[in-house]
C-alpha cells in the first residue's frame, strides 16, 4: 500500500483527490506545503509528508484487504486500547466507516473533520480534527458523552513513525518514567535513561509530556507531543512481526510506535454531555 500510495501522489497534481486502492477509499491531499493521505476506514492518516521533507509515518506493504485494520499510520484505537471482552482489540473505530470533511484549505496547511458514518458505541459521539502543515500533523480525538449515564473509556492514537532501523532509534523523554511492561505480564519497572530498542517492546508509560524519536542515521529527530494523555504506549513487535502478514520479518525494523494514550493506568471517565480531547501533535527537525 505504502509504495501504491506515493506513486499516487507522484502522478497527482495538486489538489484534493478521492481514489480506491485495495478496497480503502482515501482521501489525497496535496499542495506546496505538503501531502496527507486519510482513509475513510478509521479516519485514519497514513501518509504525511511535510514539503521538502521524506514522509514522517510509516504503512505497510502488505495490509490485509479491507475491512480489516490498516496497518499504519495513525489507527484511532477507541472507545478501548489494547484487548476486551467487548469486542475487536483496540475498539471499533479503526474499522469504522468515517465521513471526512475537509474544513480548511489553504495556501500554508489544511484542516478536516471526520464523524462516524454510523454510530459507532451507545453513549460516545467522537469527532477526529486533523490539521496538516509544513511543520506538523495534529490529530485531536474527542468524544462527548451523549448518553444519560457516566461511561469509562480508554484509547490510543496509534502513530508509526518511519524509521531508518529501529534498533537505532534513541527515544528521549521517557527518562525515570514507571512503565508496565506488556511482555512480562504487565509487571512495573522505571525507565533508566533514554530508550533503546534491541528486540520486541511492548510497554506502557506513566508519562504525559512529549517524546522525541532521535534516527542518526537518517540525521532527523521525530517529536512526538501530545495532551490529555497519561500514557505513552511503545510498541515494535520484534521476531514476533514474523506471526503479523502485514508486517513480517521484511518491514519488522522500519517503524516505531509511539502512541498518545489513555490506558489502564489513566482511564477517561465521562459524565453525561462531559467531553474529553486526546490528542498528538507529530513533527520534525532535521539532524541528530
Ligand atoms: O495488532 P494490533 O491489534 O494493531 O496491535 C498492535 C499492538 O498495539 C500496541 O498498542 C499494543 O501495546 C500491542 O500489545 C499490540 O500488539
Amino acid at each position: 500500500m505504502r509504495q501504491a500510495v506515493l506513486a499516487m501522489l507522484e502522478a497527482l497534481p495538486d489538489g484534493i483527490h478521492e481514489r480506491e486502492q485495495q478496497g480503502f477509499k482515501l482521501l489525497l491531499l496535496k499542495a506546496a506545503w505538503g501531502e496527507l493521505v486519510v482513509a475513510e476506514q478509521g479516519a485514519q492518516v497514513l501518509h504525511f509528508r511535510p514539503a521538502g521533507q521524506c514522509p514522517l509515518l510509516w504503512l505497510s506493504d502488505n495490509l490485509k484487504p479491507a475491512p480489516a485494520a490498516i496497518r499504519g499510520g495513525i489507527p484511532l484505537c477507541w472507545p478501548w486500547f489494547g484487548d476486551a471482552p467487548s469486542g475487536p482489540a483496540h475498539g471499533v473505530a479503526r474499522t469504522g466507516r468515517w465521513q471526512l470533511t475537509v474544513t480548511g484549505e489553504r495556501a500554508d496547511g489544511c484542516s478536516l473533520r471526520a464523524v462516524p458514518a454510523v454510530d459507532l458505541w451507545p453513549g460516545l459521539d467522537p469527532v477526529v480534527w486533523i490539521t496538516a502543515d509544513r511543520g506538523a500533523l495534529e490529530i485531536s480525538l474527542e468524544t462527548r458523552n451523549s448518553g444519560g449515564e457516566s461511561l469509562e473509556i480508554s484509547q490510543a492514537l496509534h502513530t508509526y513513525l518511519v524509521v531508518s532501523d529501529v534498533n537505532l532509534v534513541r527515544v528521549q523523554g521517557l527518562e525515570g518514567c514507571e512503565y508496565l511492561d506488556k511482555l512480562r505480564a504487565g509487571a512495573r519497572a522505571s525507565q533508566a535513561g533514554e530508550l533503546r530498542l534491541s528486540g520486541a517492546l511492548d510497554r506502557i508509560y506513566d508519562h504525559n509530556t512529549a517524546v522525541e524519536a532521535i534516527d542518526p542515521d537518517w540525521g532527523r529527530r521525530l517529536q512526538i507531543g501530545k495532551a490529555g494523555s497519561g500514557s505513552t504506549v511503545v510498541w515494535n513487535p520484534g521476531a514476533g512481526a514474523a506471526d503479523l502478514v502485514d508486517v513480517g520479518m521484511e518491514q519488522q525494523k522500519d517503524f516505531l510506535c509511539i502512541e498518545a494514550a489513555n490506558t489502564v493506568l489513566d482511564p477517561v471517565r465521562l459524565a453525561p454531555g462531559e467531553c474529553h480531547r486526546l490528542a498528538t501533535r507529530i513533527s520534525l527537525e532535521e539532524g541528530a
